[in-house]
């Protein structure tokens, strides 16, 4: 395979064009096996333990995320980074990367878990079903470990500029050393969710114990605008995932790492919801008890704790939808085994 000739060498190109691509090709140390438009599954000769999920552009304005998938394929391609595991890379929302929007019908990241069954077809609730048989056909052995990182990005500035989401799910715990692996690849925050979710990376946690995480990589940026720079950390611990290679994080990595409990999550009630602070307010920032956080028509939502942080405020939704999570910071011990 010529290096002209192979998709891998620029995957989202190939993704956006819509160019067709043999099922599968070979190398000279795995093969490749194109199960959708935009989702390829990698096959080391002799794979080693784990079963990867790199997935990215779910939201498809999520630029930065997808160059740097795009460009670990393309090393893998050339035989600079050695692919010693299975791995599947989903190029998550190829339609929306096209228009430049978070989404084109719906948003994504609301339909797994079989939601995107509920409803009229649309370009989402496709993308959905096709994204979840290339899971569940790549999860399929139950005795290998498995990881599932969902590499997005936010729409406002944060306080934490990298940050994970961990889904709920209280039956089994989480490890400090699978967070310090993520703290590892500069994430400096973690957050808990309370309740269950119908987001890719809870689908992968629900049905497959995979030990998944939403990873937010800094702010929304369009193709060719981002800083890949910014994110060579995250580049240095994927690499070492993907070649197997041993990464010696102790669970002290995470002593400067600070972790949030959602609290409470602000539903939009009304179309008339609006939030008491600007579009530029950053994700964490703090409010006291008696402050105002959010009204509409029909209620008015003030901070009711001593302290609590907003994360992902978007009075944009629809009407029923999540609008913010509103966090406590919460020491280590509390959220992890
Ligand atoms: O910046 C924002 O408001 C949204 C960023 C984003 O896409 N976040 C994910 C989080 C998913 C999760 O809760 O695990 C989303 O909203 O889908
Ligand atoms: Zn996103």
């Amino acid at each position: 395979m010529t290096a002209k000739l192979c998709p891998l060498t620029d995957f989202l190109a190939f993704t956006l064009a819509n160019t067709s691509v043999p099922n599968t090709l070979g190398y000279a140390d795995f093969s490749a096996e194109f199960i959708a438009r935009g989702i390829v599954q990698l096959t080391p000769k002799q794979p080693s333990s784990t079963d990867i999920v790199l997935s990215c552009g779910i939201h498809g304005n999520e630029t930065a995320p997808i160059e740097l998938c795009n460009q670990l394929l393309a090393e893998i391609a050339r035989g600079e980074l050695q692919l010693r595991q299975r791995l599947l890379l989903i190029l998550g929302n190829p339609e929306a990367m096209l228009a430049e929007t978070r989404f084109v019908d719906e948003n994504l990241n609301r339909l797994f878990c079989g939601t995107h069954q509920i409803g009229p077809c649309n370009i989402e609730r496709q993308r959905a079903a096709i994204i979840e048989t290339a899971v569940a056909g790549f999860f399929a052995d139950a005795t290998r470990a498995r990881i599932h990182w969902d590499l997005h990005t936010a729409i406002r500035g944060s306080e934490h500029e990298k940050f994970a989401v961990c889904p709920y799910q209280p039956e089994r715990g989480y490890r400090q050393q699978t967070l310090a692996l993520l703290a590892e690849a500069s994430i400096e925050a973690f957050l808990f969710n309370h309740a269950a979710a119908h987001t890719f990376s809870y689908h992968s946690a629900h049905l497959f114990n995979a030990d998944a995480f939403t990873v937010e990589l800094g702010k929304v940026a369009p193709f060719g605008a981002n800083d890949l720079t910014k994110l060579e950390k995250m580049a240095c611990v994927l690499r070492k995932l993907i070649a197997a290679e041993s990464i010696n994080v102790g669970a002290e990595r995470l002593a400067k790492t600070a972790f949030y409990q959602v609290r409470r999550v602000i539903n939009k009630d009304h179309d008339s919801f609006r939030f008491s602070f600007s579009d530029d307010t950053a994700n964490f920032t703090r409010f006291k008890q008696g402050d105002l956080i959010a009204s509409s028509e029909q209620q008015s939502i003030f901070c009711d704790t001593a302290i609590e942080a907003i994360v992902f405020p978007n009075a944009k939704v629809p009407v029923g939808q999540r609008a913010a999570l509103c966090v406590v910071p919460v020491p280590l011990a509390q959220v992890c085994m």
